[in-house]
């Protein structure tokens, strides 16, 4: 059984800026997240998702504009407070020293205890066991972080974030380096938590299948939002990103299934 935790926790961003000293990365963004859903923040490399996710997760501080957390500012929430409600995997985490596995997971365990004292406790050391099975990775427990694969460190490090039983997870591109397998089973287990997730993510069918609603970002600007129906159109796609799709119903049913054209996409000559 997965670890449930039910939230109370929500997000709203009110007209975020962000420039670096030569580019605005992020205008003028609004929107909100409600307490339970699971939004898809989508749109072509270098529009600003991961800058916006770092906004929200207090790592950026906006040049304008507010993100509040269960309607308080996050620049006057503190670190500790802040960690207690919102957990973070991001693409590249870096991993300080040579940890194992198991080692790494207790880093995630939050109470005053330092993760050496925690990691042996009987308890503890159970919610560690659960969290590498829900991943599968329990045979790899006591394998050093850098020789895992690109893969198997992505789940171990959303079973960390799982383990600070967070009410809102903020996740930069989750099935980067995941087999299609594991896509689907470790989007399936986060969205079986009811908690409130924000994630960056690159595939259209993954995002309409498991996001509540669709964020669409270009150029820093948000274009479009609302669920993966109402986002997902043809028109849309193309003005996003370019390319010809079709977009039909999903033979599941329940969401839009979308299909690429294979006809040299936006950079090809015409
Ligand atoms: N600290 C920084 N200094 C200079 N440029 C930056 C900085 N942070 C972000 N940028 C630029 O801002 C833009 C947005 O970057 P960001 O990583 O947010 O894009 P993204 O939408 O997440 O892209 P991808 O899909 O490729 O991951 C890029 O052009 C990036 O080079």
């Amino acid at each position: 059984m997965p670890i449930t935790v039910h939230t109370h926790s929500h997000m709203e961003v009110n007209n975020l800026s962000w420039s670096t000293s030569s580019k605005k990365v992020l205008d003028d963004l609004s929107f909100t997240i409600e307490k339970g859903q699971f939004v898809g923040i989508l749109g072509p490399n270098g529009v600003g998702k991961s800058t916006l996710l770092r906004c929200m997760y207090k790592y950026l501080t906006p040049d304008s504009g507010e993100v509040l957390l269960n309607n308080l500012n996050v620049s006057a929430i503190s670190h500790r407070e802040f960690a207690s409600k919102v957990a973070v995997v991001l693409q590249h985490t870096p991993v300080g020293f040579s940890m194992t596995a198991r080692q790494l997971l207790a880093t995630g365990l939050i109470n005053q205890q330092k993760w050496w004292q925690r990691i042996n406790q009987v308890a503890e050391k159970h919610e560690i066991d659960r969290v590498l099975s829900l991943v599968g990775l329990t045979s790899k427990a006591d394998q050093i972080f850098e020789s895992l694969s690109g893969g198997e460190r992505q789940r171990l490090l959303i079973a960390r974030a799982l383990l600070q039983k967070p009410e809102i997870l903020l996740l930069d591109e989750p099935t980067n380096h995941l087999d299609v397998g594991y896509q689907v089973e470790i989007l399936t287990l986060i969205k079986s938590l009811e908690i409130t997730v924000v994630a960056t993510i690159h595939d259209l069918n993954l995002a309409s299948a498991f996001c509540d609603k669709l964020l669409l970002l270009r150029d820093g600007r948000l274009i479009k939002s609302g669920t993966p129906a109402q986002v997902f159109t043809p028109a849309s796609i193309e003005n996003i990103y370019g390319i010809k799709t079709e977009v039909d119903s999903h033979p599941q049913g329940r969401h839009p299934r979308v299909t690429y054209h294979f006809d040299g996409g936006r950079h090809a000559a015409v």
